[in-house]
């Protein structure tokens, strides 16, 4: 059966929960706030309307700071739990929750103090509540959330802006829809001119959730009462309005004990000539017992939707968990089985990027399309086989002696150097390579999801990642520039032997008919025709060898930068992190802390909400 004590205390419960986690009305949140789809009473007036009279007067204790200027600064979210009759009173803080206060003085001091600790001594105010469980067999079950007293002007020491910040705070929690308005006016003073009423008018215009309380009945002016504001003349409210005679200023310098107040009230509303009619309904007691049972009600309506809040925030809370990831291990080998499944992943997207699937490797074929053989055909072959090159180079090499048939060393030498022009595009397209697969690591790395979370792993996958892709640059350098060379160490024979023979082509090159043949042979053998003869012999050697090159350098990049990348980009990083210690396999798993500090947050929300769903299954209802 479902009685009034656990409804409110079900409430109450979560209620606490919530404000450890910082949940709690006019705090900031990233986070759906369960504490406001909780029905909750919250108290409001303006300053000295009695709102604190009537708090201790509900209790039946006198319990809370008292002074000039604005006594509270911090919401008091008070819970009051009806105990035994025989069993003795306490008080207990959440901040402090192994500490039973007795002496109610010692609350009102704590309350002081816990005030102060969060807003300094400066008189500022701030939305973080104090809670404050009040287990007595003098009270009802009920949960009041006591909130500064709306006041017009700042006194010394206090921010100009004090007013528009209480009331800033104050509607924060009585605008939420599930808030219920207690509105504290006193009688002595025109309810139209009335804070809490202005308040309460704004934020619940049709005054479903507002109840009136009228304090100071007794300080009206003689021949004067407020029988059209209690009942509903003045100001129409859809609950009834209530009466309360709180102790005087005079009472509580006589330190008139609560019990003796309340019995006093009694009396004064039974022997009242113009409420003596209403008794039954006024005082401080039968406000509370009213609260109660109406809170009780308005839980128990909210109860479903506050079920399918509760529903729907766990259900987003786990999937943002599982987008965050789970919490690291703290063992070793789970650690190490960790950074190799994100590097697994990584190494996936990255083959993805080489294979296809992912744009990118398209850009190596490039390499070898169009940057190798556009600079193949820009190097400088013309000038070094130009008419001039070419006969110094064959001079040169002739010596004293010049070459009596053909010029061997002169083509050697012609050969030679043209060859090692091919050095720069052969090594420009191992960089040209190295680059597009540096650029793929990085796009790798920052697609890897898995990744994310790390960001120490990630700079270490990507050293790891440069030095080996240095390592294979390298090694394709050493490579192309032996292909080159092994161009230089043995030329073709084959093609040398297919030259037409000199002496025949110049036997009678055609421009001399009826000259003597071996004068006209040896005159030629040194002009500008034979000297051409030989350039273009070796421009068109040249042109094979770059025929050649332009298909083994891409084999050549292959099978040193991209194959071995695809292979063994993280052989080494791997062997290392074998040998790697607890520490730094913890240290490489070092999440964001933005991220780890969200994941936090979320898992102790997480927790949160499947504790209050419990809570809410483990009360059957009655409905
Ligand atoms: N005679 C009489 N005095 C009352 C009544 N209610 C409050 N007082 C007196 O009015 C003064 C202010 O009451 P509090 O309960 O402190 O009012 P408050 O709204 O909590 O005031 P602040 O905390 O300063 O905003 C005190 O001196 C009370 O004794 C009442 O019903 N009758």
């Amino acid at each position: 059966m479902t009685t009034m004590e656990s409804l409110i205390g079900l409430v109450n419960r979560i209620q606490r929960a919530c404000t450890v986690l910082g949940d709690y009305g006019g705090g900031d949140n990233t986070f759906s706030s369960l504490w406001e789809a909780l029905p909750s009473v919250a108290v409001v007036g303006g300053q000295s309307s009695g709102k604190s009279s009537v708090l201790e007067s509900i209790v039946g204790r006198d319990f809370l700071p008292r002074g000039s200027g604005i006594v509270t600064r911090r919401p008091l979210v008070l819970q009051l739990h009806k105990t035994d009759d025989e069993s003795q009173e306490y008080a207990e803080f959440l901040h402090m929750p192994k500490r039973r206060f007795t002496d109610f003085g010692a609350v009102r001091h704590e309350i002081q103090e816990e005030t102060d600790r969060v807003t300094g001594r400066t008189k500022q105010i701030s939305p973080v509540p104090i809670h404050l469980s009040i287990y007595s067999p003098n009270v009802v079950n009920l949960t009041l959330i006591d909130l500064p007293g709306l006041t017009k002007v700042a006194v010394e020491g206090q921010p100009e802006t004090i007013a528009q910040d209480i009331e800033t705070m104050v509607r924060s929690y009585v605008e939420k829809p599930n808030s219920i308005i207690l509105a504290i006016s006193p009688a002595n003073q025109d309810i139209a001119t009335s804070d809490a009423i202005k308040l309460a008018r704004e934020v619940d215009p049709s005054g479903d959730r507002t109840f009136g309380v009228l304090t100071k009945l007794d300080l009206m002016d003689k021949g004067t009462n407020a029988l059209d504001v209690l009942e509903g003349r003045s100001y129409r409210l859809q609950h009834p309005w209530v009466g309360i005679v709180n102790r005087s200023q005079a009472d509580i310098n006589k330190n008139v004990d609560m019990i003796v107040a309340r019995r006093k009230e009694r009396e004064y509303f039974a022997t009242s000539p113009d409420y003596s009619h209403l008794a039954s309904k006024m005082g401080s007691e039968y406000l509370a017992k009213l609260l109660s049972q109406h809170l009780e009600t308005v839980i128990r309506a909210r109860i479903p939707s506050i079920t399918s809040l509760i529903n729907k925030s766990i259900d987003e809370l786990e999937s943002e968990m599982d987008h965050l990831g789970r919490p690291i291990a703290l063992d070793a080998g789970a650690q190490l089985y960790t950074v190799l499944e994100v590097c697994r992943a990584f190494e996936r997207i990255f083959k993805e990027h080489l294979d296809g699937g992912r744009a990118g490797g398209d850009r190596i074929y490039g390499v070898f399309d169009n940057q190798l053989p556009a600079a193949l055909r820009k190097l400088p072959f013309d000038r070094h086989l130009s008419l001039q090159n070419v006969k110094r180079v064959v001079s040169e090499a002739d010596g004293y002696q010049p070459h009596l048939i053909a010029p061997e060393q002169g083509y050697r030498r012609l050969i030679e150097g043209a060859l090692n022009y091919f050095r720069g595009p052969a090594e420009a397209s191992v960089d040209a390579v190295h680059f597009v697969l540096k650029e793929l690591v990085r796009k790798s790395i920052a697609e890897t999801q898995e990744l994310k979370r790390f960001p120490t792993l990630q700079a270490d996958i990507a050293a790891a990642c440069n030095e080996a892709l240095e390592r294979f640059r390298d090694e394709g350098k050493k490579t192309v520039v032996r292909l080159v060379d092994m161009e230089s160490s043995y030329l073709t024979v084959e093609f040398f032997r297919k030259l037409p023979q000199e002496v025949d082509k110049v036997g009678n090159p055609g421009g001399n008919p009826g000259g003597n043949p071996q004068a006209t042979a040896a005159v030629d053998r040194y002009g500008e025709g034979h000297f051409r003869r030989i350039g273009s012999n070796v421009s068109s050697y040249i042109g094979m060898v770059s025929d050649t090159l332009k298909n083994t350098i891409p084999k050549a990049v292959v099978y040193c930068q991209v194959r071995e990348a695809k292979q063994s980009l993280l052989s080494r990083f791997y062997t290392q992190l074998g040998k790697k210690e607890a520490k730094q396999l913890s240290q490489m798993l070092d999440e964001d802390p933005a991220l780890m500090e969200r994941r936090q947050q979320c898992a102790k929300r997480l927790e949160l909400y499947k504790a209050a769903r419990d809570e809410i299954d483990s009360v059957s209802w009655t409905r």
